[in-house]
Parts: C-alpha cells; sequence; structure tokens
C-alpha cells in the first residue's frame, strides 16, 4: 500500500517519518516526508530482505555489527533540526489559528511506562500482568480465554528468580520514582516554554496504572492531550501494548472518544535526544585511560525474533537507526570509537533479536577488546535490568572474558537536554492535537508520524497476528521452524490441561501449589 498525500503538510516538523509495515516478509518499509518547503510531498517506498536475523559481531571502526543493509540507509533522515517556533505564537495576545490550538483547551500531557513492582509482594502480581497482556503473549483466538490462568502460572512460576533481582537492587523498580520526577521535570520545562500542561504518568503493568492516569485526566477536564510513550524506539511489546490499552479505554468511554489527543509514537530520532545521549557517552569515556581505544557497546532490550520478522515490529530498524544517529553525532565530535550493538534480556526459549549481549560480550573478549563502554539504549530510566543485569551480571561476564575496564553510561533519567528536548516534542505536536479527527482519510496520513491511537495501531498489526510465546513453559513456541506444528498440537495439549486443570480446581498443578484455588484477576 503506497501512501497518497495530497492534504498539504503541515507547518512543522520539517520532516515526518513512518514505517508502515506488512505483515508478511519480505519486510516492506515505507517512508513519508512531508516538505516543509512549499508543501510539497515526498513518497519513498524501498523492498529490503526478511533476513533480519542474521548478525555477526565483527570489531571494526566504522562497520556495523549486525545484518542490516539496504534499508538502513533509505531510513536515515534529517534531525529535525527546526522546532517549530510556537513560543512567540502562545505569548502572543493577538492569536493566530495555530496558536489557539495551544490556548483553546486544557493541555495534557500523558507518559506511558511500563511500570515496576515497589515491593517483593508486588512482584508476581506484576508479572501476572505483565503475562497477561495479549502484546507479550498472544493465544490463539479460540484459546484466549486461557490467558489469565497461562498468566498467573507463568508469573507464579518465574516469581522467585525475579524477586532474586529485585532484592538485589533494593527490594523494588525505581521506575516510578523515577519517571514521576520525569513528569515533573517535563511540566517545569513547558511552563518556561511558555505551555501550560499537566502532565500524568500512566504505567502499564503497575502503579500509577493508565486507567488510573485517565480517571485523573477526566477529573483536571483535560480536553487537548499528548501522549507520550517513555520509549525512545517503537516496539509492539511496549508503546503498542500501551497504545492498545488506551484504544480500548478510548473507545468505551463518551468523555474520551470526544478528547482531542495525539500520539508521538517514537523519538529515537529527534535531535536532542541524540545529543543528550552522545553527551553521556563522550562524558563517560573520559573516565578511560584510553578513550580511543573503548568499545562502545550499545544493549538494547531484545523482543522475540517473530516480533519483528512476522508481526513487523519496527523495533529492530529503529534501533539500528538510533545507534547510527548516535555513532554520527559523535563522529561529529571526532569521537570515532568502534562499537557495537547487541540484545539483552531474553527470556524463555524461543529465539530473539539477535545477537545475544552475553554472547556478544564473550566474543569481544576473545577478540582481544580490553576496554568496553556500555550504553543501555531502549530505555531513559534505571531499572532492573540496567541496575542488575548490566552492572552485575554483563560486567562480571566481560571481566571473566578478558576484558580489563568497563564502565556503564547511566540512563537519561532527568538530563536536562533530555527533558528540554521531550518539551519541545510535545510543543511541536500540538498543532496536531485534533487534526486527527478530520474525517479526510488521506490529510490524516500526511500527518505521519504523529497519529491517533487507532490509527497507529492500524499502520502496526491491523491483523493481530498471533504473537509468539516467550516464556520458559512454552518451550515449543510458534516459529516457522519444521517443528512448528508438532509444536502447536504440544501446546494445544498443555492449553487443556490447564484448562481441565483451572475449570476443576484439581490436578497436578494445584497439588504442587503453582495454582491456588482461586485466580486472582486484575489487582
Ligand atoms: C524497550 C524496552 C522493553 C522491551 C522491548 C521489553 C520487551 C519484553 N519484556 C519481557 C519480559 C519482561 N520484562 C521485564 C521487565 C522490564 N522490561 C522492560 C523493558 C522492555 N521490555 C523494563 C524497563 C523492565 C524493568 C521494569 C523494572 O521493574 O525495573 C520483566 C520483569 C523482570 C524480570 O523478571 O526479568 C519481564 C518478565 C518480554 C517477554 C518482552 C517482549 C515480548
Ligand atoms: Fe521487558
Amino acid at each position: 500500500m503506497n501512501i497518497r498525500i495530497q492534504a498539504p503538510c503541515p507547518p512543522s516538523p520539517s520532516s515526518a517519518f513512518s514505517p508502515r509495515f506488512h505483515h508478511k516478509t519480505p519486510l516492506i518499509l515505507r517512508r513519508v516526508i512531508c516538505s516543509s518547503e512549499g508543501g510539497s510531498h515526498v513518497v519513498l517506498q524501498t523492498e529490503g530482505s526478511s533476513d533480519v536475523s542474521n548478525s555477526s559481531v565483527t570489531i571494526s571502526k566504522h562497520k556495523r555489527t549486525f545484518g542490516w543493509s539496504k534499508k538502513q540507509s533509505l531510513l536515515k533522515q534529517p534531525l529535525n533540526k527546526d522546532p517549530m517556533p510556537l513560543r512567540a505564537l502562545l505569548t502572543s495576545s493577538t492569536q493566530d489559528t495555530s496558536a489557539s490550538i495551544v490556548n483553546d483547551g486544557k493541555i495534557g500531557v500523558l507518559l506511558l511506562n511500563l511500570g515496576g513492582p515497589e515491593t517483593l509482594d508486588d512482584v508476581q502480581p506484576f508479572l501476572f500482568n505483565l503475562f497477561a497482556d495479549p502484546d507479550i503473549i498472544r493465544l490463539p483466538r479460540l484459546f484466549r480465554f486461557l490467558q489469565k490462568p497461562l498468566a498467573q502460572f507463568i508469573s507464579v512460576a518465574r516469581a522467585p528468580k525475579s524477586k532474586e533481582g529485585y532484592a538485589s537492587i533494593g527490594g523494588g523498580s525505581p521506575l516510578r520514582q523515577i519517571t514521576d520526577a520525569q513528569a515533573k521535570e517535563l511540566r517545569k520545562a513547558l511552563y518556561e516554554k511558555n505551555v501550560a500542561a499537566e502532565v500524568y504518568v500512566g504505567m502499564r503493568y503497575w502503579h500509577p496504572f493508565t486507567e488510573e492516569a485517565i480517571e485523573q485526566i477526566k477529573k483536571d477536564g483535560v480536553n487537548k492531550l499528548v501522549v507520550l510513550p517513555l520509549y525512545p524506539q517503537f516496539s509492539i511489546s511496549t508503546s503498542g501494548s500501551s497504545l492498545r490499552l488506551l484504544e480500548s479505554i478510548f473507545r468505551e468511554d463518551e468523555y474520551l472518544v470526544n478528547m482531542q489527543h495525539t500520539v508521538i509514537p517514537s523519538w529515537y530520532q529527534r535531535e536532542g535526544y541524540i545529543k543528550a545521549m552522545a553527551n553521556l557517552i563522550e562524558k563517560e569515556l573520559k573516565s578511560f585511560d584510553r578513550p580511543e581505544k573503548v568499545m562502545i557497546f550499545f544493549s538494547a532490550h531484545g523482543v522475540p525474533l517473530a516480533y519483528v520478522e512476522e508481526a513487523g515490529d519496527p523495533y529492530k530498524a529503529e534501533m539500528e537507526e538510533c545507534v547510527d544517529l548516535i555513532m554520527e553525532e559523535l563522529e561529529r565530535r571526532k569521537i570515532d570509537n568502534p562499537y557495537t550493538l547487541a540484545y539483552q534480556s531474553r527470556v524463555g526459549p524461543v529465539e530473539w533479536l539477535k545477537p545475544y549481549t552475553d554472547e556478544t560480550i564473550i566474543e569481544l573478549g576473545e577478540k582481544g577488546v580490553k576496554s568496553l563502554l556500555a550504553v543501555p539504549i531502549s530505555f531513559v530510566s534505571e531499572h532492573i535490568e540496567t541496575l542488575e543485569e548490566i552492572d552485575v551480571e554483563y560486567k562480571e561476564l566481560a571481566l571473566k572474558s578478558g576484558i580489563e575496564k568497563w564502565g556503564r553510561v547511566p540512563a537519561l533519567g532527568c538530563e536536562p537536554t533530555f527533558i528540554l528536548d521531550l518539551a519541545d516534542a510535545v510543543i511541536e505536536s500540538l498543532p496536531y492535537v485534533g487534526a486527527m479527527a478530520v474525517s479526510n482519510l488521506e490529510a490524516r496520513q500526511s500527518l505521519v508520524p504523529l497519529g491517533s491511537v487507532e490509527e497507529l495501531l492500524a499502520t502496526y498489526d491491523s491483523q493481530r497476528r498471533e504473537l509468539p510465546a516467550p516464556v520458559t513453559v512454552w518451550e515449543w513456541g510458534w516459529t516457522k521452524s519444521a517443528e512448528t506444528w508438532n509444536g502447536r498440537a504440544a501446546m494445544l495439549a498443555v492449553l487443556v490441561l490447564l484448562f481441565l486443570e483451572v475449570s476443576t480446581g484439581e490436578g497436578f498443578l494445584h497439588q504442587w501449589g503453582v495454582l491456588p484455588l482461586q485466580l486472582p484477576m486484575f489487582p
């Protein structure tokens, strides 16, 4: 499907980008550019091989260490160097139409995030919420009713291991505190840029739940909402999941159906974000004796490979482009260290995005790398996977593998350049709030990458395909391998057993105390 744009491009941003995803391989990515000069429109289309899993670790200064070639160069886009001059519009008392967009209502910004257990007792119910999410495990339609029993089973089975991790970082996740601080700083930054907006935090799997944030938004009478997932890169499993939840909340609520909103789906390509990341890396490199010798090691949270290859998740493409942009920024500063990207935190035995962080560290050690700077890249707060997995597990592995000097770049948190850039992103999106309500479909399409929740979800997942099960109890998985059908049969058998167990309240899981008699619902 090519996108034909008839409506004039909006005045800003100067370029807009949206990968359009197909669910079948080969993956086809399309890019829409709205040129600010003269309102002209360009539609680029590129086809690339679907083989996004091949990956090899090579150490060279400029060679990428993952398998992506043609697509990547076409995905390059100029950074938005020309933030919209809304400040003047906002302060003006004689307003034009753009100005009235901003002042003509109560503005809210909804930050979407994952959420994390605050105490060890929260860990199992938090995991239950995570695994009950159909964007983490999507059962075939016929078996949807088993989602919660299955989530209960997996969360109980995984809780001891997760609890150990959370215990080692102080007994809970720091996510709520950090996200609240980011919200506060963003509100301040917006205020300093003359935009009065309330900032809300809506978590997907723990307090404050998105539902709670939405209640507050309604109570406060917000009528223009900017939805900003706190994930720089889009994934079905993160921003996608939160947007899907929002979609269902919006659909059922008359107030929300009528509330104007817009969504910023991903923002890894923003100049402020890229510069903020480059600043952190530059600073951390200076702590090494020989900074120019340090391998910059980007470590992103993984997703199961099938998300990318079968469901069309743009996560990998966005991640690779993000790394390229950061490296280009560093090169402009005359920092041209070797670098690599790998994926961490896989859960269960299905194949996840490669190369894996642990295997890559070992390989780098074998190849003689002596200094390594780890850069967490998929998330903007410290969390269990930076504080425990990277700082403890991967560091230990690196030192064992022959790497002598280890460093780690902190997560962005409330870093001022970053927060100011988020504020700019919000301000730049304000003219789009409500524009999505226009009925002309083609006009809507010209507004990518900003989009209404429904519009966005339709672009990446119109068929709502089955997603692979990433967890241990589902050893067999839904993959494209020759084992697929055997696996599905085995999985069906497990589901039937589980169903019988849950419906009768009797069976081996109850005997072993894995399943309680009463299944807790959404806490
Ligand atoms: C961009 C970031 C993330 C992606 C992509 C992602 C996908 C994903 N995660 C799981 C399973 C788990 N994630 C867990 C914690 C967790 N995940 C992210 C981010 C992404 N997840 C964060 C920031 C956190 C930590 C929150 C915190 O409390 O600090 C956990 C729980 C921890 C554990 O037991 O290891 C699980 C489980 C899957 C299956 C998945 C993609 C399908
Ligand atoms: Fe995760």
